[in-house]
């Protein structure tokens, strides 16, 4: 049966505008920004969790509110439709996988540069670029997962800077950042992970 309308839950705008991108016209999708609370673990458990909270936030929408007492509100809550999140890892093999699910804390305290110097004792640069997708039908529907993973090598900063650690991701001579976007969603990570995803929304 086909999809009416998929609910893609980010706080991060160039993760939408790639999935819209790749996901064009074959897909209704609809978003929602939420900065969703990620679990620590492996990276299959944490895109599960996140995406059974966000079918609880997003499913359920308000039906009725009652004002009690002292003004606290209780909401009570109605079943929704089928929700869609992800969860992005930057793994350097040099470093078993680490950053992994904390990139984005890593990248945030140590920036491209000191990215690059975790690697200095290392002469294994490369790293793998890996994009979770997790599905659920709605409230209590188990996540269904959608990896996709690219490996390429860490360098120093080259390109734009809008886009996380693109800048340091260099694949088939270019960083992700230099990269036309169309290119870039044509081999990226995100890219391979959606056609999974495609390919199994053709076959519900
Ligand atoms: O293609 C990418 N190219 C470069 N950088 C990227 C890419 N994709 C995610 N990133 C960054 C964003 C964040 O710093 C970290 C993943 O963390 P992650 O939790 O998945 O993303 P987020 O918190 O920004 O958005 P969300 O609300 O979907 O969790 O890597
Ligand atoms: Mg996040």
């Amino acid at each position: 049966m086909p999809l009416e309308q998929l609910n893609f839950i980010t706080g991060n705008r160039n993760k939408l505008a790639e999935v819209k991108a790749i996901l064009g016209d074959v897909v209704p999708l609809q978003s929602k920004s939420l900065d969703l609370t990620e679990i620590q673990g492996a990276m299959e458990d944490i895109s599960k969790d996140k995406c059974r909270r966000a079918a609880t936030i997003v499913g359920f929408s308000i039906l009725f509110t009652i004002t009690i007492a002292r003004c606290n509100v209780l909401n009570i809550w109605k079943i929704g439709g089928p929700v869609l999140t992800e969860d992005t890892c930057l793994c350097f093999n040099a470093l078993k996988e680490l950053p992994g699910p904390y990139i984005k804390w890593f990248l945030q305290a140590l920036g491209h540069e000191g990215l690059n110097n975790l690697l200095i004792a290392y002469k294994d640069k490369s790293a793998q670029a890996v994009c979770t997708f997790a599905y659920s039908s709605g409230p209590g529907h188990e996540p269904i997962l959608f990896q996709g993973r690219v490996t390429g090598t860490i360098v120093p900063a080259r390109g734009p800077t809008n886009f996380g650690w693109d800048p340091i991701f260099e694949y088939d001579g270019e960083t992700y950042a230099e990269m036309d976007k169309a290119k870039k969603n044509t081999l990226s990570h995100r890219a391979i992970a959606l056609s999974k995803l495609k390919q199994w929304l053709q076959t519900q």
